[in-house]
């Protein structure tokens, strides 16, 4: 870890997002606190882990992460700044700095373009390198994920659902990110290609010092890849610590649920 992997790439500040829900009346709505006071922070070189059942706010604490979503209040901070509105000129470098993995690649990925085209967008748009560089650095990503180069002729859906989501992380590490957030990178997986991704993702992790944040439901894939666990509920941080310090001695009752309910690693 060098200097600057001590200021938090990414910080949340009693960060809240609060939505009027469809019930309730006009003069009384009820409101849903789907992120309700997190604090949170993640650096360049470790896996953070959010873990908690559907509805919890896991979303859309994703979306505040990667500047999807603005909060109802608090603060993010990037690389220890406030980020403001998104005309915000730092949004630019945000865009780059932070990239997302989304749960289902087949919907994430632009079904008709080329895996190079895919490739190539983000590059293209962020004006990086000439055309001949633009290239190289496709078949790199193409390498580094580890796909054939012949990959990048074909459509998302003449490869298989493990590949694409390889595509989606490629295209994440394009713009050379500090941090990728993985919102549930490997639920739409069949079974037998989760643990080649999360190992993907972890090598990754390493190998590029990259920040991390892995969203899922299940607390025992979370606990596979992150240093670091977030325990969700009800739009709270209600427990946090290493994977050991929740697993050996969870201190909160909803994590010992989650815990006690765990189906076995990556069956689910
Ligand atoms: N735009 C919205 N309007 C109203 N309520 C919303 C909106 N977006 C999310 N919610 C509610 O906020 C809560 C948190 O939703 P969120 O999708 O973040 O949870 P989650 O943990 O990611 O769940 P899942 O894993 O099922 O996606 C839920 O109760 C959801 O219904």
């Amino acid at each position: 870890m060098n200097s600057n992997d001590t200021v938090p790439v990414l910080e949340l500040k009693d960060v809240k997002v609060y939505h009027r829900s469809r019930t309730g009346s006009l003069f009384r709505p009820n409101i849903v606190k789907a992120v309700d006071g997190v604090n949170f922070t993640v650096r360049r070189g470790e896996t953070v882990g959010i873990v908690g059942e559907s509805g919890c706010g896991k979303s859309t604490l994703a979306s505040v992460l990667v500047g999807l979503q603005e909060p109802t209040a608090g603060q993010m901070l990037f690389h220890g700044k406030p980020v403001k509105s998104r005309k915000d000129a730092a949004r630019k470098q945000f865009g780059r700095d932070v990239s997302v993995v989304f749960q289902d690649p087949s919907t994430a990925l632009n079904s008709r373009m080329t895996i190079q085209d895919i490739l190539l967008d983000p590059l293209q748009i962020h004006g990086i390198g000439n055309e001949q560089s633009r290239l190289a650095r496709v078949r790199e990503l193409l390498s580094v994920v580890g796909l054939p180069q012949s990959a990048a002729e074909v459509i998302p859906s003449q490869v298989s659902g493990g590949q694409r989501q390889r595509v989606a992380i490629a295209r994440a590490l394009a713009l050379e990110p500090s941090v990728i957030v993985a919102d549930e990178p490997t639920s739409a997986l069949d079974v037998s290609v989760r643990a080649q991704v999360l190992n993907l993702l972890s090598d990754l992790k390493r190998e590029l010092n990259l920040g991390m944040v892995f969203i899922s439901h299940d607390i025992q894939t979370v606990r596979y890849v992150s240093d670091r666990i977030c325990v969700m509920y009800f739009g709270k941080i209600v427990e946090e610590g290493t994977a050991t310090q929740i697993f050996d001695h969870p201190a909160n009752d909803y994590t010992k649920k989650l815990l006690g309910a765990a189906p076995s690693l990556l069956h689910t």
